[in-house]
This record gives structure tokens, sequence and C-alpha cells, in this order.
């Protein structure tokens, strides 16, 4: 009955890995949750020992630890990672000294076409602030890399940053000729003026 039927749909899964990295206690499980969640639970977080993960949808997101002794087991991730978001925290400026050394290992290991995020977490605690927004986008820009401060603890710019890493792997993963070019950078000032987001700093 059915024999002249041919299929006129497939579905393609395609896992997107992207992975969270930077110094330990810079927030990377929190921002996962509040990404997954949508809740900040404070200082309940042990440190990651080696890698945690979750998916949203066929995101996948792999949490990583951020302490040194975990590190050999972060770098096998490294490889297959579509994405990595790289964290430091505004109140700690050795986790932010410490991105350049984050970046040399990222390109060490990492496919060349990997798609990087620079994150200034905890962009709640502008009180205790030791690095300038300026300090970030000017590191940014020096990697070619977007940027953007984000807080898991209010959420401001989590979905942001996440959806604007998707946004990117689907167009790479499905570009289509007659699609246009997506551009990231384009993509997340649009959405920053659009939610008012960056007054909050
Ligand atoms: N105020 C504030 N605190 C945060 C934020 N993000 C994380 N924290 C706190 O910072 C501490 C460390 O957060 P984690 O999410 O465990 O950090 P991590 O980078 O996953 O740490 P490792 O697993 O050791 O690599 C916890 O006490 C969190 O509650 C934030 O955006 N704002």
């Amino acid at each position: 009955m059915f024999r002249d039927k041919k299929p006129n749909c497939v579905f393609v899964c395609v896992f997107l890995q992207t992975i969270l990295v930077g110094d330990s206690g810079v927030g990377k499980t929190s921002l996962l949750v509040q990404f997954d969640q949508g809740k900040f639970i404070p200082g309940s977080f042990s440190a990651t020992v080696g890698i945690g993960f979750t998916v949203s949808f066929l995101f996948q997101i792999w949490d990583t630890a951020g302490q040194e002794r975990f590190r050999s087991v972060t770098h096998a991730y490294y490889r297959d990672a579509h994405a990595l978001l790289l964290l430091y925290d505004i109140t700690n400026k050795a986790s932010f000294d410490n991105i350049r050394a984050w970046l040399t290992e990222i390109h060490e290991y990492a496919q060349s076409n990997v798609v990087i995020m620079l994150l200034g977490n905890k962009a709640d605690m502008s009180g205790d602030r030791a690095i300038r927004r300026d300090e970030g986008e000017r590191l940014a820009r020096e990697y070619s890399v977007p940027f953007m401060e984000t807080s898991a603890k209010t959420g401001v710019n989590v979905d942001l940053a996440f959806t604007a890493v998707a946004k990117e792997l689907k167009h790479r993963a499905i570009q289509h000729p007659s699609e246009p070019t997506f551009q990231i950078h384009e993509y997340i000032e649009a959405q920053k003026e659009k939610s008012g987001c960056c007054s909050y700093f």
C-alpha cells in the first residue's frame, strides 16, 4: 500500500557540543544551571570534578573543572567541541589574566574553526569589580572573539550568550547559499540594544 510513498522529510540530529571553560570559581556551573533551569543557587556547588554536562534540545553543553589537576581530562573534550564559552570573573583579576593561557590551550587542543566566546561573569557584583568592561572588550577584540558580561545570579545575558553560540553553530552546520550570512557580533549587539541590557552595568 505504501510502496509508492517516498519519504519527504528527513530529520538529522546534530549534537552541537559547547564547552564551558575558565578558572575554578568563575561560575561555569552556575551559568549552566541558570541557562538550563533558570535559577541561581548561591554557593551550592562543589568544584566540578572533570566534566559535567547537560543537554538542551540538541545543544549539548559540557561543564568542565577549572582546577589545574583536572586539566588533562578537559583537553580530551576540546577536540570534539564546536564551541567554547571562556569565562572569567569580573571581580577576580587572576581569572582574567589567565584568559590568555586558556586561549593558548584552546588553540593547541581544539579544532581551528571552533567558535569561542569570552564572558565576564558575576556582572551583578559591580561594586567588587576588578576588571572594567572595556578591558574585557579589548581582550576579545585582540583575539577576534565575541564578548559580553553575564551574571549567573541575575541571568543577565545568559540566554543571549548560549543563543548566539547556538545560532552561529546552526548557521555553520546548515549554511545554505540563499541564507544571509549570520554575523555573531552583529546579532549580539542588536539583541543587547533590544533588551536595553547594558544600562544594567
Ligand atoms: N554573585 C554571583 N556569584 C556567582 C555567579 N556565578 C557564580 N557565582 C558563585 O561563585 C561560586 C563559584 O561558582 P561555580 O559555578 O561553582 O564556579 P565553577 O567555575 O563551576 O567552579 P569549578 O567547578 O571549580 O571550576 C559559587 O559560590 C557561586 O554561587 C554570579 O554571576 N554572581
